[in-house]
């Protein structure tokens, strides 16, 4: 039995320290109980805050966990969407769930998502070369709209994907964040689902798909729920925004890589001399551990509940630390040592690194997305490693009080030369 020495002062809202120190809060907070559970609360509710492996098979536990109602409309009306597979529980969640895992763990379809990436990078890079400054992190994401969306089998004019690039920018710079940011991101989903909305339209006036190998906008658009229905054209345009949307985010790692390389160089030499991307991929796991993105994930509980005999009453609002997780120095030697060697000999646990959520993506709700972040940032950090560029004076401090974070500047970089 473990002595629980939870956090005092259960009844004191945190939503404001939340917002002022942002990745630091809940690790701090852990640090005060040992790691033991937290108690708070968050805009009112009742909030309890878990971490470490055991936690993990206890918060993914549908039995314990549900996220139907679990997510602030302001959440979903920026960065998921109403409706999506995040709010999900039970058969619905499943069988929503088995369209988007089909899609996207499918070797073949993740290495053509990293080709396109490949391919739309050095067409990029050809404008690079007049010494220009470019701030990675605005034309990465770029460069990741366009892949996606040609993956996906949306269409748009070249001013139309630095719009979609924008705008799914926009969806995650202000998901966590009131004021301008928060209205801008607001503005961005509406635009970007009326599109795909119209887009679903145009493919069902097409006629039903009768082969499983369509594209995943296709997929999406004649997808049965668990009820055997379609998808509302909305909910559809939600979910397939959903694959959009989180992939152009993949800019933020791409920017963290950058700043890794810049700050730790030695790396440079073992990526350009990889062969089958075995440093580029333990770089990019190292990158997703290290570097601070999703700081928790959060859903209510079922009923009342015992954890490691603490009480946790029905509709507390249970979180799990990601952040905290990667970087508990109970879990990893040296944590904050930035060192892909963690990874050069193996793949991570499944619930040894999560970045992305924990457990198993089938059963819950853990990133269904992962393989194409590492597939498609090992190709970035490739490219990036093999690229001679000067990188001038800027302001790469990476506030840990703002959520979702990056270096200040982009990261801003002068090509040299053609290699
Ligand atoms: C850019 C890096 C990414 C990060 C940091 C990230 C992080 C996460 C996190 C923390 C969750 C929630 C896990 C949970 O609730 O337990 C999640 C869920 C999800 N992610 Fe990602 N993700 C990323 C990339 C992607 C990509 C590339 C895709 C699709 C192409 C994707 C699609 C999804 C979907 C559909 C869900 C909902 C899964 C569910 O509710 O069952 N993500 N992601």
């Amino acid at each position: 039995m473990h002595p629980i020495k939870t956090a005092s002062a259960p009844w004191t809202d945190s939503t404001l320290p939340l917002l002022a120190a942002g990745y630091a809060w809940l690790p701090d907070r852990m640090r005060a109980t040992d790691g033991e559970p937290v108690r708070t609360r968050l805009l009112g509710r009742p909030v309890i805050a878990l971490r470490g492996p055991e936690a993990i098979g206890f918060f993914y536990d549908e039995r314990h966990v549900k996220r139907t109602a679990a997510l602030p409309g302001p959440v979903l009306d920026t960065l998921f969407g109403r409706g999506a597979v995040h709010t999900l529980d039970g058969d619905a969640h499943r069988v929503r769930k088995a369209m988007f895992l089909a899609l996207l763990k499918d070797g073949a379809g993740v290495s053509a998502l990293a080709e396109h990436v490949a391919q739309q990078w050095a067409k990029a890079s050809t404008e690079w070369q007049d010494g220009r400054d470019v701030v990675l992190f605005d034309e990465a994401a770029v460069i990741l709209a366009r892949a996606v969306c040609a993956w996906v089998g949306v269409e748009r004019s070249d001013e139309a994907y630095r719009r979609v690039a924008e705008d799914c920018v926009a969806m995650v710079d202000g998901f966590a964040t009131p004021g301008p940011r928060h209205w801008r991101a607001r503005a961005a989903r509406k635009r970007q689902e009326e599109a795909l909305v119209a887009e679903i339209c145009t493919i069902r006036e097409g006629g039903e798909l009768v082969s499983d190998s369509g594209t995943a906008l296709e997929v999406v658009a004649w997808h049965r729920d668990a009820d055997g229905r379609l998808l509302d054209p909305h909910t559809a345009a939600v979910e397939l925004l959903n694959i959009i949307r989180p992939t152009v985010a993949i800019a933020w790692f791409a920017a963290f890589a950058a700043h890794a390389l810049h700050r730790w160089p030695a790396h440079r030499e073992p990526l350009r001399k990889d062969t089958g991307s075995r440093y580029a991929r333990a770089f990019a796991h190292e990158v997703r551990r290290f570097y601070p993105f999703a700081p928790f994930v959060g859903g209510l509980a079922v009923s009342d509940l015992t954890w490691r005999g603490e009480n946790i009453a029905k509709d507390t609002l249970v979180l799990l630390d990601l952040y905290g997780h990667d970087h508990d120095p109970g879990l990893w030697d040296s944590p904050y040592r930035f060192d892909p060697q963690r990874f050069t000999d193996r793949e991570p646990g499944a619930d040894e690194l999560i970045p992305q959520g924990g457990g198993d993506p089938a059963r819950g709700h853990r990133c269904p997305g992962e393989d194409i972040t590492v597939a498609v940032l090992s190709t970035l950090v490739t490219q990036l490693a093999d690229l001679d560029f000067e990188v001038p004076d800027q302001d790469l401090t990476i506030p840990l009080s703002r959520v979702p974070t990056r270096p200040r500047s982009g990261f801003v970089f002068r090509a040299v030369r053609e290699r």
